[in-house]
This record gives C-alpha cells, sequence and structure tokens, in this order.
C-alpha cells in the first residue's frame, strides 16, 4: 500500500532549534458589520500554533471561536493584525495564492456535510476529483484513507446507512484527501456521544502522531481539550482570557472562566453540586473550614496531609479526592474539612503551599 502522508517534520527536530509557528495570529481583530451595526468578534488575539501539535480553542457559545479557526483558511478575513500561514501573511495572497493555500488546510464539522446520494467512497473521492492522479492513485488514496480512518470494508455504504461516528469517520477521511498539513476541527465530536467522541479524539491523535498534521480543535467542553490537545487557548467574549499547555493550565488556571471549564471534567467539581444540594456530609463546624487541593509533583509519595496534621494539630476529613493523568502526568487533588483554631488551620495551609500544592478555601453558608 502506498503511504500517503509524509513523517512529522516536528519529530524529526532537534531540541534546541526555535520553532517556527506554523499559525501565528498577531494582534487579531475581527468585527462584524452588519445593518444592525457594528459587532467586535475578536479582540488583538496574538497566539502561536506550532506544527504537529494539537491546539484547543475553548470558549462558550458565541466566544468567537468559528471565527478564529475561519480566519485561518480564509472563510473570514481579519479586521486589524495578521494571520500567518506557513509564513504566509494571508492578507497579502491574492485569490490563486489563497486558494493553493487552503489546499494545505483541511476540516471538519460537527454535521459531517456528506454528500446523502455518494457512497462513502464516491464522499471521499470528491475532493481528488480535480487532482492530477490517475484512477488507480486515487483509489489507492481512497483505499488508504479507509484504512487509517478504520472503514475498510463499508466503502459502498451511503451516509445514512452509518452511524454518526462513522459518519465523523468518512469526514476525517474525505478532510485528509489532499494530504493537508493543517486539520480544522469546529466542534467535531459534540453531536456525538461520549463513548464515540472518545473514539474520534484518539483517531485524532493517532493521525497527529502519525502523519504530524497540525490540528486545531475548537469545543466548548473541556474534556475534549483534556483528552487530545497540547496546548489550549481559552476565549471570552472575543478576548484570550488564558493560553498554554493543556498541563499547565490544568495545574494552574488563573481565570474564572478557566477553573469552571476545568471543574466539568474534575469528580472534585462535584462538591459544588453537593453544597447546592445541602448535602449532609457538607455540614461545616465553627472550627472547620473547608478546602480544595491540588497538587502536581510528579512525585506524590510525601504523605503531606499526614505530615500537616501531625505537624499542626489539625483534623482534616476527605470528602472526595481524585487523581488523573494528563499527558501522561499526574495532578492529584482533593476536597477535605480541615479543623482546627483559625490560627493552625491558616499555619496548615501555608505548609501546604510551601509545598507546591494549590490551596483555595470554599467559602459557603
Ligand atoms: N457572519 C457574521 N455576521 C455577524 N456576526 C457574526 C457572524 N459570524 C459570527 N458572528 C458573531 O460573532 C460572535 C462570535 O461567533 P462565533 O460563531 O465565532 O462564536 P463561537 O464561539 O464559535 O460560538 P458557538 O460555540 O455558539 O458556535 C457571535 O456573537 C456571533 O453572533
Amino acid at each position: 500500500m502506498t503511504h500517503l502522508f509524509s513523517p512529522s517534520l516536528d519529530s524529526e527536530r532537534k531540541h534546541d532549534e526555535p520553532r517556527e509557528a506554523i499559525i501565528r495570529f498577531d494582534k487579531v481583530s475581527k468585527t462584524f458589520r452588519s445593518g444592525d451595526g457594528e459587532h467586535a468578534a475578536l479582540h488583538d488575539i496574538s497566539a502561536d500554533i506550532f506544527p504537529g501539535s494539537i491546539f484547543g480553542i475553548i470558549g462558550l457559545s458565541g466566544a468567537g471561536k468559528s471565527t478564529l479557526v475561519r480566519l485561518i483558511n480564509g472563510i473570514e478575513q481579519a479586521t486589524l493584525g495578521e494571520v500567518i500561514v506557513e509564513g504566509q501573511k494571508l492578507s497579502q495572497l491574492n485569490a490563486r495564492q489563497g486558494r493553493k493555500l487552503r489546499t494545505t488546510i483541511g476540516m471538519i464539522f460537527q454535521s459531517c456535510n456528506l454528500m446523502p446520494s455518494r457512497t462513502v467512497r464516491d464522499n471521499i473521492l470528491l475532493p481528488l476529483q480535480d487532482k492530477d492522479l490517475s484512477r488507480e492513485e486515487r483509489e489507492q488514496r481512497v483505499d488508504s484513507l479507509l484504512e487509517l480512518v478504520g472503514l475498510s470494508g463499508r466503502e459502498r455504504a451511503y451516509p445514512n446507512e452509518l452511524s454518526g461516528g462513522q459518519q465523523q469517520r468518512v469526514a476525517i477521511a474525505r478532510a485528509l484527501a489532499n494530504n493537508p498539513r493543517i486539520l480544522l476541527c469546529d466542534e467535531a465530536t459534540s453531536a456525538l456521544d461520549p463513548a464515540t467522541t472518545t473514539s474520534i479524539l484518539d483517531l485524532i491523535r493517532t493521525i497527529n502522531r502519525n502523519t504530524g498534521v497540525t490540528v486545531v480543535m475548537v469545543t466548548h467542553q473541556m474534556s475534549v481539550i483534556k483528552h487530545v490537545c497540547d496546548e489550549v487557548m481559552v476565549l471570552d467574549h472575543g478576548t484570550v482570557v488564558e493560553q498554554g499547555s493543556v498541563y499547565s493550565i490544568f495545574v494552574n488556571p488563573h481565570d474564572a472562566l478557566t477553573r469552571t471549564f476545568i471543574e466539568t471534567t474534575s469528580n472534585l467539581g462535584r462538591i459544588n453540586d453537593l453544597i447546592h444540594a445541602d448535602n449532609p456530609a457538607i455540614t461545616i463546624g465553627k472550627r472547620q473550614r473547608l478546602i480544595r487541593l491540588q497538587y502536581s509533583k510528579e512525585d506524590v509519595s510525601e504523605p503531606l496531609v499526614s505530615l500537616m496534621t501531625a505537624r499542626f494539630g489539625v483534623l482534616v476529613n476527605i470528602l472526595l479526592s481524585d487523581i488523573e493523568s494528563i499527558g501522561g502526568r499526574p495532578i492529584g487533588g482533593l476536597v477535605a474539612t480541615i479543623e482546627g483554631s483559625a490560627e493552625n488551620i491558616e499555619s496548615a495551609l501555608d505548609f501546604l503551599r510551601k509545598k507546591d500544592v494549590r490551596v483555595e478555601v470554599i467559602e459557603h453558608v
């Protein structure tokens, strides 16, 4: 079978070489003008997306995620600032250059947009129609793509004979037909159940790791970011409120919106439900505080809670605990009550902070 994809250039990169972004947003703003007036959808966005990475963009509905991703393939144009893709300033490309660049960018959406009257094979063949390829090369390419997305044997099926997850696999194969260097995914798993979402995200990650295609993933679900992305940008009303590696953002989120997103993915977020439901397990006495701890050290063997209770004469009652792995690195956390004099509690919490534990005192009445 012919090899469709070249190996990741990024994986061959020497560690001390400076990385050059494959996509750069340089102070980008986007304002829509309509009969109703002006609407600022994006404000002063700067970011670098590196080759071979999976870059997530998360935000609530209307935050500007889709607009940002549409700037990359030129469906929308920036009002201010510059979008640079593979070293080319998009504002300076003529129509022919723009079309050429777009052939290096694939895109998938929440709705797969397959042609219902065409088979799986014909849907994947569609973007190859105008290519200078022999019939045999085209057929071989479709076979490779079918194998890549795990649909060998289903090439004669029509879209309505496939599950949602299978249809999204066809859409991925079609988006990859031209061997793009960038794959844009706009809410690609939002319509799928959790198990199918996981399988599609795993497929995207496998393709990313095996081919080096750079993936930009738009989502409103932090679980998607956590599962598959290397880097993340949090958008709020068209502004970047936080960006960095997924691990660093999970360990140390600065923005309230980011924290809210993270809570949806953690068992510890359940504490808010228990508080709201007035659960009797969360009865806090006068000498008690409710605390949430998060520790990120790879070596979590030091029994910090035991040390703290022994050293500061406080009592700790663990209500919820969690340990998870993000990008193969552990993040642990727990929610507990801590009981003692105000002074001892403060000293105990300071002790934890000095050990790089993130400490949050949860206020509730
Ligand atoms: N073509 C357009 N004309 C006018 N306003 C637009 C246009 N496209 C988007 N907007 C506005 O820009 C803002 C950002 O929209 P966008 O679709 O990028 O948000 P989003 O974060 O992707 O939202 P969702 O998750 O709901 O898809 C919204 O207020 C939207 O109404």
